[in-house]
């Protein structure tokens, strides 16, 4: 549940604009080795050149996988509140209509996990011994001891961080890198800083004037990639890079991919993080879920090397994940420039 007091509420509300479509370039990540694999990876290069954005095709998660879980996360965020507050916990853990630690406002209940490695949500990352078990709740019962939505995640987390690593190796290819894991090896880690993002947005309630809500302010990612996932509803919408705001066409078999701002770094300023934002139209709710591909804490951060050319200048100056990552929770609010502090 999401509850906002009504000065809340004028504060996430937005005037009724109808963005237009954004045109989503496809890429297949099953092409065959050889001229479909080039042409894919070449297409994958200039979506994150244009756009930061992409769709992925013939990825290999199971959708019966993601069903399975968007109707465990829903069957979570169904629970009575106390029992969804019993796994609260800042920064991760569950939490409702406060985004970070800088005031930000959304309609919007979400559970933010740690992912290790091999895909599990290690128990301190959050209150996972108290995570109610979804599939027990709705049938009343509070015997069953297993909880299928905690293994359905870490299934879900191990598959998609997998295919983070595909497209991550894709790009290197396009890009011209060797190795092959030259950008994917920072997500593969086993100290990679990897995250899993379940939202909730609840359908909008009946506002004035038909204002719309902020289901998640605009912001860009601050890890190298994205891979967001939703249940087919719309409301998601990324900037153009003359700022102009464009509605994603809701997908429910392919993967979005987003461009963050470690990749923005690695690729001295090729690829551009993506300004992206959810607003709250729909009279169903929206489920997403959202993979965070972030390096170790300890991994210096600057301009890959193959990427500068002779003589080029590096846009920003070398620094460690765990201090691009402090510097972006001291209270900073979600529309702030985070890169800018690091920019030469
Ligand atoms: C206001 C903030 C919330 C956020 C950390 C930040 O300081 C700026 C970026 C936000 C974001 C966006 C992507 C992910 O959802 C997230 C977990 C992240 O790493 O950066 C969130 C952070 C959050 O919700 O705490
Ligand atoms: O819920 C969504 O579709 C996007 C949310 C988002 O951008 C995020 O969690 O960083
Ligand atoms: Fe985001």
């Amino acid at each position: 549940m999401v509850v906002l007091a009504k000065a809340e509420l004028e504060q996430i509300a937005l005037p009724a604009a109808q963005p237009p479509l954004a045109h989503v370039r496809a890429v297949d990540l099953s092409a065959a080795p050889g001229a479909a694999r080039a042409a894919a990876a070449r297409a994958l290069v200039s979506a994150c050149e244009e756009q930061g954005f992409f769709r992925v095709t013939g990825h290999g998660v199971p959708l019966e996988l993601v069903r399975a879980v968007e109707a465990a996360a829903a069957g979570f965020f169904a629970l009575p509140q106390a029992e969804k507050e019993a796994g609260a916990g800042r920064p991760v853990g569950y939490a409702s209509k406060r985004i970070g630690t800088g005031g930000d406002l959304g309609w919007i209940e979400y559970l933010l996990l740690s992912v290790t490695s091999a895909g599990a949500l290690p128990a301190a990352s959050f209150a996972a011994s108290t995570l109610p078990c979804a599939a027990a709740a709705a049938d009343g019962s509070r015997s069953e001891p297993s909880c299928p939505l905690r293994e359905l995640l870490e299934e879900y987390a191990a598959a998609v961080r997998r295919m983070a690593c595909g497209v991550l190796e894709l790009m290197a290819e396009g890009l011209g890198l060797g190795p092959a894991d030259a950008i994917s090896r920072l997500v593969a880690d086993a100290d990679s800083d990897n995250m899993l993002r379940v939202n909730h947005y609840p359908p909008r309630p009946e506002l004035q004037h038909g204002s719309l809500l902020t289901g998640f302010g605009e912001h860009t990612d601050p890890q190298i990639i994205s891979v967001l996932r939703s249940n087919g509803t719309s409301g998601l919408e990324i900037a153009a890079r003359d700022g102009a705001w464009a509605s994603v066409p809701p997908d429910a078999d392919s993967f979005f991919i987003n461009v963050g701002d470690a990749l923005q770094v690695l690729t001295n300023g090729r690829f551009r993080s993506v300004k992206h934002r959810v607003v709250v139209s729909s009279e169903r709710s929206r489920v997403s879920m959202i993979f965070f591909g972030g390096p170790p804490p300890g991994q210096r951060l600057a301009p890959l090397r193959q990427l500068m050319g002779d003589g080029g200048r590096s846009r920003y100056r070398e620094f460690t994940w765990k201090e691009y990552k402090s510097s972006t929770h001291r209270g900073s609010r979600l529309v702030d420039d985070r890169l800018c502090r690091f920019e030469n």
